[in-house]
């Protein structure tokens, strides 16, 4: 992974996450021909689109799944060059799936802490057991400072509703996440009420500083919740607009090709 600054560093305030004239090409498709996208901390940023107009590419250039044919891709105010998702997490950056990939058989602290586990000092100084109170007392922290009321941390998280397992994968991403998250459809399998919350903990998300980078069909919720929105149609970035600007027939209407206002 490399970082450089070349044309970036002036951006004020910096990027939380973006890229600018994005190409990525699958053999003869063509996924993405000009992608951009600008996500500044604090902001809500709605990526939308047809189907098969390159969002889910898109997304996956952004954490570091796949490289770009063209393009730049920006975290932090740096210019980026990511090789593994790894790399965008080392940066702060992290993704809430569409299918959320959580352990269903693992509680929601053991969830938040996957991968990142506390461990005290073993007595001869090689690795100590899980400190599952510490754990506890972070998960409960990090759930609290997004209002996320919870039944139970223990139990496992099969047990918990559609809604109250999107909030945990999403407190988990804000929890190992500096610069922005990434969301990926995390209304699609919601009803209302359980939307509605989502959208909140969105906003909880970016009011601490966040960008958040949501791919969404639900255009109601995307006018709702997002700061702007950007189209993509046929892997090129038409639309960037705030969303108070827009109303849902606009971005059908983008969605499908007849585009009002080129980027
Ligand atoms: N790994 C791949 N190999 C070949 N073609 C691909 C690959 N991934 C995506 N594509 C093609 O790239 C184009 C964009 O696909 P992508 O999944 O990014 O669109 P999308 O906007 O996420 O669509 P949807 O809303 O239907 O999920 C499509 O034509 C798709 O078939």
């Amino acid at each position: 992974m490399t970082t450089r600054t070349r044309g970036v560093a002036s951006q004020d305030p910096p990027l939380a996450i973006g890229a600018e004239h994005v190409a990525k090409s699958f053999g003869h498709v063509t996924a993405l021909r000009d992608a951009s996208i600008a996500v500044r901390p604090g902001e809500i940023v709605a990526l939308c689109g047809d189907n098969g107009a390159g969002k889910s590419t898109f997304l996956r250039v952004l954490q570091g799944i796949y490289r770009p044919d063209a393009g730049r891709v920006i975290i932090g105010g740096q210019e980026v060059d990511l090789t593994s998702v790894r790399d965008a997490q080392a940066l702060g950056v992290d993704t809430v799936h569409q299918d959320l990939a959580l352990a269903p058989d693992l509680s929601t602290v053991d969830n938040i802490f996957l991968g990142h586990e506390i461990r005290r000092r073993g007595v001869l100084g090689g690795f100590g057991i899980l400190d599952r109170a510490e754990m506890a007392e972070r998960a409960d922290a990090a759930l609290k400072e997004l209002s996320i009321a919870l039944p139970s941390l223990t139990v496992p998280v099969r047990e918990l509703s559609g809604g109250q397992r999107q909030a945990v994968a999403i407190a988990r991403a804000v929890m190992w996440s500096s610069k922005a998250v990434l969301m990926d459809e995390p209304t699609a399998a919601l009803a209302a009420r359980q939307s509605r919350i989502v959208c909140d903990l969105m906003r909880s998300v970016a009011d601490r500083g966040l960008g958040v980078l949501v791919v969404s069909h639900d255009l109601p919720a995307v006018l709702e919740v997002a700061h702007r929105v950007v189209v993509l149609w046929r892997g090129k970035t038409v639309l960037d607009a705030p969303a108070a600007d827009l109303t849902v027939p606009d971005l059908v209407a983008t969605m499908v090709g007849h585009v009002k206002e080129a980027a």
